[in-house]
């Protein structure tokens, strides 16, 4: 039976007369059920027992107020949130983002987005997400240190090892994360893997760090070796130039690339020379500990700056987006192709918007969605939870090698089922592979 535009529609419908307003939540909804609805329908069970339905209503949405001082002695209030999306195949597990745009519409696109990605590392993990609309920009680290504390003082009521797993995201990095675990410890008297991206020092795993970054481009270098092509030689523009972006860079680089940009939300870097081991190092630091801006970058390096622009104007053979939601649109994919882009691994969240992707599916160029191209990060994350909870650690070499078999194992689920016969589309491939095995854990739970 023939699935109809109408089909597709009559859902979105009702999905967002249920959600008004949440149009980020809608995007990533129909990106899925674009290729899941039609696909039900030589799998009629998933349509007769509404598991896309039950999928797109999270298990629960949690909201709550956030009280701090600033350096002041002002009280500030934000306000904090945790998705817990779906649990069927594991604890709920996802990261925590700090930034001023956070809203539910946000949160519940990226625990949706995080269900199927967790069911495609194969790894026992269910889908949430969590954050706040505090903006860590500007902040000192006694402001950040009370903001987490009082963060974590509602959120641990939510969350346990066997719970729900919180882990970083935007605006949340190790610091972060190191505030959160201790007021969790301080408050439950408990030290257990509560929350993943510690330090190597208190439970923390060797790559987690560099597991996202590196993970896009494990999938890159896969999806390139199926199609005959590598790699080595090819000039690839990054967007962002935080955890995500930076790691992806050092990863292209070490594969013999030629990385030509990067970007943070004033504008991007255009270094014509290439970006070196270096300069990656110098913007790692200029990022992480001294909170600057990229332009300075150009300053430093004599690169060109490019204010309140983003990279896709710039000629390459590979665009790794590594910074937010929705920053290729339609245009720019369109712009892209027509310089000679032949490859796009999502490193950020739903970076594409649907006219991109549809023109680079259109145009077949390689296409590795952020649900299984950043997977990564989660991955190691539940490598994280397993070590935690065997009560040791393994070495950096060992997990290195577990999570390139990993990012494999997702870039050959996703050709499985994506391969449309000299051309794969990894988004369905994805979309399909993740959205299965939730499913048929769903299915076996019974009506719940
Ligand atoms: N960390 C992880 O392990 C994982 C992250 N991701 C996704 O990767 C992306 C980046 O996360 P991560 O690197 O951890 O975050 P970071 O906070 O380390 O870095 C975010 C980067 O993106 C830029 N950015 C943020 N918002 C915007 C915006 N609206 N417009 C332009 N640039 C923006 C930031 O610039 P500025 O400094 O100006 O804010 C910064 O360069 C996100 O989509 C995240 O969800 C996905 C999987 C795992
Ligand atoms: O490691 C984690 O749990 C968080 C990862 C994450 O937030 C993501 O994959 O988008």
């Amino acid at each position: 039976m023939q699935t109809r535009a109408t089909d597709i529609e009559h859902f979105m419908d009702g999905l967002i007369s249920r959600n008004p307003g949440e149009v980020e939540f809608h995007q990533a909804v129909h990106e899925v059920a674009s290729d899941i609805i039609p696909w039900m329908q030589d799998h009629r069970i998933y349509a007769q027992e509404q598991v896309l339905e039950r999928l797109c209503e999270p298990d629960r949405i949690i909201s709550f107020r956030v009280c701090w001082h600033d350096d002041n002695n002002n009280i500030r209030v934000n306000r904090g949130y945790r998705i817990q999306n779906n649990n069927a195949i594991g604890p709920y597990k996802g990261g925590l983002r700090f930034h001023t745009s956070v809203n539910q519409s946000i949160l519940k696109f990226l625990a949706f987005e995080q269900t199927f990605k967790n069911s495609l590392t194969g790894l026992p993990m269910g889908g949430g997400k969590g954050g706040a609309d505090f903006n860590p920009r500007g902040k000192s680290d006694h402001e950040i240190m009370r903001f987490c504390q009082s963060f974590m003082t509602e959120l641990y009521r939510h969350v346990g090892e066997d719970i729900d797993v919180p882990a970083g995201d935007i605006g949340v990095g190790g610091k972060e994360i190191g505030y959160m675990f201790g007021q969790y410890k301080r408050i439950t008297n408990q030290f257990t893997g509560v929350l993943t991206g510690k330090g190597l020092d208190y439970g923390g795993s060797a790559m987690r760090t560099e597991a996202t970054g590196y993970g896009c481009v494990y999938f890159l270098i896969d999806m390139l070796k199926a199609a005959n092509d590598s790699l080595e030689g090819k000039t690839v523009l990054v967007s962002g130039s935080g955890n995500v972006a930076t790691y992806a860079a050092e990863q292209a680089l070490l594969n013999g690339a030629k990385i030509l940009t990067m970007s943070d939300s004033d504008g991007f870097v255009y270094d014509k020379n290439g970006f070196t081991q270096e300069k990656i190092d110098w913007v790692k630091d200029l990022k992480i500990r001294r909170r600057g801006r990229i332009s300075e970058y150009a300053e430093e390096f004599g690169a060109e700056f490019h204010q309140g622009s983003r990279p896709w104007g710039v000629s390459c053979d590979v665009a790794l987006p590594c910074a937010t939601q929705n920053e290729i649109e339609g245009h720019d994919a369109k712009t892209l192709i027509a310089n000679g882009c032949m490859a796009v691994s999502e490193g950020a969240n739903m970076p594409t918007l649907a006219e991109g992707v549809k023109a680079f599916l259109d145009a077949k160029v390689l296409f590795a969605p952020a649900k299984a191209a950043n997977a990564g990060g989660v991955a190691m994350s539940g490598l994280e939870m397993s070590q935690n909870a065997g009560k040791r650690s393994w070495g950096g070499a060992e997990l290195s090698v577990m999570l390139r078999e990993i990012m494999l194992s997702i870039h050959d689920r996703c050709y499985e089922a994506g391969n449309e016969g000299g051309y794969c589309n990894y988004a369905k491939g994805a979309n399909i592979a993740g959205f299965k095995k939730v499913g048929d854990a769903v299915l076996a739970f019974g009506v719940v």
